[in-house]
């Protein structure tokens, strides 16, 4: 078995593409930070599509890794030059295999920061992009507020010189920037948050704030920060991932990556340092994102939660399980139709019925084999950010709000830590403990999940939302989640 790095490529099988292009001539133009399955998918792969056809040569990618876990990633990064395999999985069971190698370095910042913010500070660099997951920015999602307090941000306060957070290495690569006289990069955001460079702008202007007022007033005023949708339904790799790579193709990959064939990336052109031309890789490049991000993430992230919490208790692990239930695929189609739509504007070029109907497709996939438990990790930084804006809206508009509001009930129940059966729920969130024990008081207290004014806001005094709330959340402890989703599907809830 041919272990995949750079002298083996010319070896592997003709049914596994490989870069046509001369690796050893790109040049780093890029610093990513939070390498895992979706980058890999999503934006090294539009970066390797340049790079086959001659194009974005200057733009490899360097990736950088801050958390403890990460370190996984640079072992097998360093041991396969930066190539990977990126598997593409038909519903039919069609794979489309290929390597991708626009990622050249991977540096490993708890190991040396310096060496993380020297890369960022060198002339070449001129984007910094980022999938740090939703709560990577480190704002309250009711707020908007950045969180001075996590112990993070306040290590990287008292020694700037060797951080630990993004906050943290990108400032003091600015700042090694404008000591040296060469422009800033660019912010760019890749996560699902509305108006993420946004988001990263105000959370980035935040923590330099707290450094002092002159460096804000710089970042403020001399980086850009482009605003984009993201879309490709990455699952977490698993073993049997690493071992179709080895059956189908005789090479082993220790991080292979396997996604949906749908791929989607809609960026505002907001780059003050040179941008690789994006657009001739079928990135769409638009003047304003918004539309597209409030759909993305009102129809798809947030059915992503309506259906993982219903669907766990129901007794489904994979997601096409539960997309292919007719019962969960009408609720589905409900939420996005009555309560998510009427929340959008028009999007350029989108007919969003047929969206949600290719959302279904999408969910249904058998050969991706997405987990619900992916789903269900950090809710409490999900839920706040996709769902509870669609309630608040309708309440606003007076508009449906009983689906959309079943499903942080499911959330609330799923967080009580035991199923149907009696049996222990693996909870991953960073908020766990705190949100396990309100969840386990409300079956005297109704309201003890919703209470957190941190998560919800001041939801809790919505008397139409309290009153659509605890019926669910009855609902769900004295029938069950399939017999309440029926419910709320018939219409008789
Ligand atoms: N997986 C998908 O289907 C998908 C699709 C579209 C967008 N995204 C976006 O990409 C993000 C990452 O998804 P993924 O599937 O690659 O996950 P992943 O777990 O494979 O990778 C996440 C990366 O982010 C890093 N990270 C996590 N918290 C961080 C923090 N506080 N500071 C710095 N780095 C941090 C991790 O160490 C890891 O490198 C998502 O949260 C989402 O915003 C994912
Ligand atoms: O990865 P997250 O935390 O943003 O959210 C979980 C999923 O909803 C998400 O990964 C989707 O699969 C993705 O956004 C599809 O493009």
């Amino acid at each position: 078995m041919l272990p995949l790095n750079a002298e083996n490529l010319s070896q592997l099988s003709g049914d596994l593409a490989v870069p046509s292009y001369d690796r050893e001539a790109l040049t780093t133009g890029i610093v990513h930070f939070g390498v895992g399955g979706f980058h890999r998918a999503h934006q090294a792969m539009y970066l390797d599509r340049l790079m086959n056809e001659g194009k974005a040569l200057d733009w490899a990618i360097c990736g950088v890794g801050v958390m403890p876990a990460d370190r996984r990633m640079q072992q097998v990064l360093d041991a396969q030059d930066g190539l990977y395999t990126l598997v593409v999985k038909s519903p039919d069971g069609t794979l489309d295999a290929r390597v991708i190698g626009s990622i050249k370095e991977y540096l490993f910042a708890p190991d040396d920061p310096d060496a993380v913010i020297e890369k960022m500070a060198s002339p070449e660099i001129r984007i910094v992009s980022l999938t740090v997951t939703e709560g990577g920015y480190n704002f309250n999602a009711v707020t908007g507020e950045f969180m001075a307090e996590n112990p993070d941000v306040q290590h990287d306060l008292a020694q700037p010189r060797s951080p630990r957070t993004t906050f943290g290495l990108i400032t003091a690569a600015i700042e090694r920037r404008r000591e040296r006289g060469l422009p800033p990069f660019t912010i760019m955001s890749c996560d699902n948050i509305q108006g993420n460079g946004d988001a990263a702008r105000r959370s980035f202007v935040a923590f330099a704030a707290l450094r002092d007022s002159d460096l804000a007033a710089y970042v403020e005023g001399n980086v850009l920060f482009p605003n984009s949708m993201v879309d490709r339904i990455t699952p977490v790799t698993t073993d049997d991932d690493r071992d179709d790579v080895r059956k189908h193709f005789g090479v082993d990959d220790g991080w292979p990556v396997v996604c949906e064939p749908f791929t989607q990336w809609a960026l505002e052109d907001s780059f003050g340092n040179g941008r690789p031309p994006w657009e001739d890789s079928g990135v769409q490049v638009v003047p304003d994102v918004e539309p597209y991000e409030l759909m993305k993430l009102r129809l798809l992230n947030a059915s992503h939660q309506a259906l993982c919490y219903f669907g766990y208790l129901s007794g489904y692990r994979l997601v096409h399980d539960v997309a292919r239930d007719p019962a969960f695929a009408k609720f589905l189609l409900a939420y996005m139709e009555k309560e998510a739509e009427p929340t959008l504007e028009p999007v350029p070029g989108i007919n969003l019925r047929e969206y949600q109907h290719q959302l279904i497709d999408r969910f249904s996939n058998a050969q991706v084999k997405d987990t619900v438990a992916r789903l269900c990790a950090e809710s409490s930084d999900r839920i706040p950010k996709w769902l509870l804006p669609v309630i608040r809206h309708n309440l606003d508009s007076g508009g449906d709000i009983i689906l959309a509001t079943a499903v942080v009930a499911s959330w609330a129940r799923y967080d009580e830590g035991v199923d149907e059966e009696g049996e222990p729920i693996e909870i991953v969130d960073r908020l766990r403990d705190k949100l396990n024990a309100a969840a386990r008081r409300q079956r005297e207290e109704p309201l003890a999940f919703i209470q957190d004014r941190d998560l919800f806001g001041d939801l809790a005094e919505s008397e139409r939302f309290v009153s659509a709330y605890t019926s669910v959340l009855s609902s769900l402890h004295s029938r069950g989640a399939k017999a309440t989703l029926e419910a709320l599907v018939s219409g008789s809830l």
